[in-house]
């Protein structure tokens, strides 16, 4: 393919790169406990909790499955760019695992970066799913900075509200209801299953100008679209709930409820048959969907003689990947202080710019990128 002329390079100025930003996992047994202690620093997960999740990773031969994901994602994201004619450079960083944010963009600014732009693989808002990245944003660029290298990153805006997101996600859903086939609407539920989080972290979410309570909002509101969507094109009534996985922290601390596991024992006793688990809080199939759903979640649906079918997570589905690169052309014409649209479905679009205090650290304060504060 020949190389794009200068002139098409122009919609995604003034960013000289763009960043995949993720959560990072081990890949060997050996990486397992460093990778575990890193992500729980300071954060009082009890050993026990470290112990079993340690376990869920051994399982899987000590390799999470979110790396090879990511790898997956940016090959995507790499080719639609290519295919709208733009030759920017697509890089990949982690938060808890290699390769580091910090190198990836020290590496960056040596090759002439000086302006990019970081897509996280996080939809929702929330202090762990969009703050924290911010956080990691500063913590390398404040590093960077001091080693005399200046450069500035970008975020797009979190997208759970973005059609690319939401619509891929309704259309996953359609089919995997489609596919279950149990025609008596009474006996099927669509339990919209995402990460729990901390009760006080859900109700301090979104920008700190409204009532809070905006992670378990967006994916309510999200679960409620897709039960509209998938009945119309389904002819069908159906109905579902919001329910979590994945929750650590110590017993004495509430998160998000209910658990996956407690929600399927509740409809099977009320003669529910058949549920499909559809993971709209997360992009990819990583341990939380592999392990916490495809292993757990599972035998508890066999114990109780549920039929589960389990939707796949967005990945690099080309509706989801494109959804992305509109947002980093949305983003970069923003940059540009030019005037352009937001698109969002459902709901609202979010500030690609945080609100002062917006999904606020409730442990220290700390300072974040890609925000007015
Ligand atoms: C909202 C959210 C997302 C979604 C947004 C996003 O994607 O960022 C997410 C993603 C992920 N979480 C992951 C792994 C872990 N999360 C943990 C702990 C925690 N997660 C939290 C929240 C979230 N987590 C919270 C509030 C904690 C408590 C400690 C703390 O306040 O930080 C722990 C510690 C052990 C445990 O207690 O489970 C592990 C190992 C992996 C990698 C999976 C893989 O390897 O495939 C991924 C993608
Ligand atoms: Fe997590």
């Amino acid at each position: 393919m020949p190389e794009p002329a200068p002139d098409d390079l122009e919609e995604l100025r003034p960013y000289d790169a763009v960043v995949l930003l993720s959560f990072g996992g081990p890949e060997s047994r050996e990486e397992v406990m460093p990778f575990l202690r890193r992500v729980t620093a300071g954060r009082g997960i009890p050993d026990e909790r470290l112990e079993s999740v340690a376990e869920h990773y051994y399982l899987m031969g000590g390799r999470s499955p979110i790396n090879d994901q990511n790898r997956a994602l940016l090959k995507a994201l790499h080719a639609e760019l290519r295919r709208r004619g733009s030759a920017l450079p697509v890089l990949w960083g982690n938060r808890n695992s290699e390769p580091f944010l910090t190198d990836v963009l020290r590496d960056a600014y040596d090759r002439g970066a000086r302006r990019v732009l970081a897509i996280t693989t996080s939809a929702y808002s929330s202090y762990s799913s969009c703050r924290q990245y911010r956080e990691d944003i500063a913590e390398a660029v404040s590093t960077l900075a001091g080693e005399g290298r200046t450069i500035v990153v970008d975020k797009i805006r979190q997208y759970a509200t973005h059609p690319g997101f939401a619509r891929a996600n309704t259309r996953l859903a359609t089919e995997a209801i489609r596919q279950i086939g149990q025609p008596d609407d009474a006996r099927l539920r669509v339990a919209f299953v995402t990460h729990s989080i901390p009760v006080g972290m859900d109700d301090t979410s979104g920008p700190g100008d409204g009532e809070g309570n905006l992670y378990w909002h967006q994916h309510d509101e999200l679960g409620h679209v897709i039960l509209d969507e998938a009945g119309i094109t389904l002819d069908r009534n159906l109905s579902g709930a919001l329910v979590f996985c994945s929750r650590s922290g110590p017993p004495s601390q509430p998160w998000l409820e209910p658990d996956v596991n407690d929600y399927l024992r509740q409809v099977a006793s009320e003669g529910v048959t058949d549920v499909v688990i559809a993971p709209i809080g997360f992009v990819s199939d990583h341990m939380e969907v592999r392990y916490d759903l495809d292993v757990e979640a599972a035998e508890t649906a066999a114990e109780l003689g549920l039929r589960v079918v389990r939707v796949p997570t967005v990945g690099v589905d080309g509706e989801f990947v494109s959804g992305l690169v509109d947002l980093t052309e949305e983003r970069a014409a923003e940059a540009r202080d030019e005037t352009v649209s937001h698109p969002a479905w459902p709901g609202e679009a979010m500030p690609s710019i945080c609100r002062p205090g917006c999904c606020p650290n409730l442990r220290v304060a700390k300072a974040a990128a890609c925000g007015s504060d």
